[in-house]
């Protein structure tokens, strides 16, 4: 079992339409692969739009904040899909096949590309599709060695209520076992390439439950859980090793004001930040060491136990935006991933040793069989033996009280003594013999 720490990636995305119309300041300077700064000092730059020379406006206007933070992998909007999932979801789907549970959750506001990560547009395929090829490149890899089970479960948290995008079912509840929370009444599809996957993640985003908001014409209301289970069987020792990849695509984090929202929106946008609330709780919890992490409060923060917590080697992707527009947003989903840098999960590997070769089995069970045989007849012969001694006695006792009865004033204690030794010997050679079957019927 080691420690590891949660791994944390942010990715900036470009300016869309409406934030370049605006003129918006850009926020963020991507430094390298690692470091950014958030609200640096303004570029000196030209910034052209529809090839005019345009001004920035900060609609901001305070002292620059001027913060460099650090984290694991910083991408900047001319990264693609393929980037992240190259430097970030490759070792994880390797994790994967040596046995890890593995989890990657995407995190941002509204319209700051988490969707966009992770399922991509019609041609631009997202890490979920990508990590799933992947995975089953490496299972044909490994097709000499090993057998694969794959089953698949999509489901959404929306408004507190756990829902199974791939049917239409009502909702579903939560319970803990000894391994971990477990979702009731939950049947996993089996799928055998990527493409299948492909046609379940469309139905999946079909049923999930989206509304326009004013950042975002699509936007997901609602936390969506896609994940892998995968069993894996050694063909040469019939080990198992049951191992998942979960992937989760949160809601917008955003302030109400930035959605402009009001009645249904309203309610949903304050479910959506109940459940993140309740998320960066457990996230500054788990930050500070504590014991006691409110992973009840919220039924994301259950589902999410395993991958913050527990036993699994996690990753989390920030996406913001550039634009000074998100200013707040984007401030408070970099505290949020510096928060999640400092968290340690435990991982152990995945391995149930219960199934042993079918040959070893069958010999294992051939040699105690005849063990048992060798100690039942051992059992017969000192059975056979304790009643000849038995008679034995019986004959002794006979003359002793024979030679009692005569009374004839020879020395009997004399000569009776020797017979006494040899009686002595004899009990005492069958309680030895009594305790001996004990032991060997026990
Ligand atoms: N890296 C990117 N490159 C190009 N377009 C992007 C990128 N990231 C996001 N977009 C576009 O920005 C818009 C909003 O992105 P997306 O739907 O992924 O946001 P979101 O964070 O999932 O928002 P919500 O929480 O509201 O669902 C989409 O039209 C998407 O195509």
């Amino acid at each position: 079992m080691s420690e590891v720490a949660i791994k944390v990636a942010v990715r900036v995305r470009p300016f869309n339409r409406r934030e370049l119309e605006q003129n918006q300041r850009n926020i963020i300077r991507v430094l390298d692969e690692g470091a950014l700064i958030f609200d640096p000092d303004e570029e000196d730059d030209e910034f052209f739009y529809q090839g005019m020379k345009q001004n920035y406006r900060d609609i901001t206007k305070r002292v620059k904040k001027k913060l460099t933070m650090e984290f694991d992998s910083v991408f900047n909007e001319d990264a693609v899909n393929a980037d992240i999932f190259e430097k970030c979801m490759k070792p994880l789907v390797n994790s994967v096949m040596e046995g890890f549970n593995c989890s990657v959750f995407v995190y941002g506001a509204t319209g700051a590309g988490k969707t966009f990560t992770m399922l991509g547009s019609e041609d631009i395929p997202g890490i979920t599709f990508l990590t799933m090829q992947e995975l089953f490149r490496q299972m044909d890899e490994y097709g000499e060695e090993r057998r694969f089970d794959i089953g698949i479960s999509y489901l959404e948290v929306y408004n507190e209520q756990v829902m199974n995008l791939l049917t239409k079912s009502g909702p579903l509840k939560l319970r803990e076992d000894s391994n971990g929370v477990v979702v009731g009444g939950l049947a996993l599809k089996q799928i055998h390439n990527a493409d299948e996957l492909i046609e379940l993640l469309h139905l999946g985003n079909k049923n999930r439950t989206q509304h326009p908001t004013d950042a975002n014409a699509e936007s997901s209301r609602s936390h969506a859980i896609f994940q892998v289970h995968i069993r894996m069987i050694e063909k040469k020792t019939n080990t198992k090793r049951t191992v998942k990849l979960s992937m989760i695509d949160l809601a917008g984090s955003e302030r109400a004001q930035s959605t402009k929202c009001k009645g249904l929106r309203f309610k949903e946008g304050a479910n959506i930040n109940k459940s993140l609330l309740a998320l960066g709780n457990c996230i500054n919890k788990l930050a500070d060491g504590s014991k006691h992490i409110p992973y009840r409060d919220s039924n994301l923060t259950r589902i999410l136990k395993d991958s913050l917590g527990g036993n699994c080697q996690t990753l989390m992707i920030a996406n913001i935006s550039p634009s000074s527009i998100t200013y707040e947003d984007t401030y408070n989903t970099l505290k949020y991933a510096s928060r999640a840098k400092k968290i340690r999960t435990t991982c152990k590997q995945n391995v149930i040793t219960t199934n042993m070769p079918k040959e070893f089995l069958l010999k294992k069970c051939n040699d105690q069989t005849s063990e048992i045989e060798r100690l039942k007849s051992e059992i017969e012969k000192y059975k056979e033996r304790t009643k000849i001694l038995e008679s034995q006695v019986m004959d002794q006792n006979v003359l002793v009280k024979k030679v009692n009865e005569a009374g004839d004033g020879m020395h009997i204690d004399e000569d009776l003594s020797e017979w006494y030794i040899k009686i002595d010997e004899v009990y005492n050679e069958m309680r030895k013999i009594r305790e001996h079957c004990y032991r060997l019927q026990n």
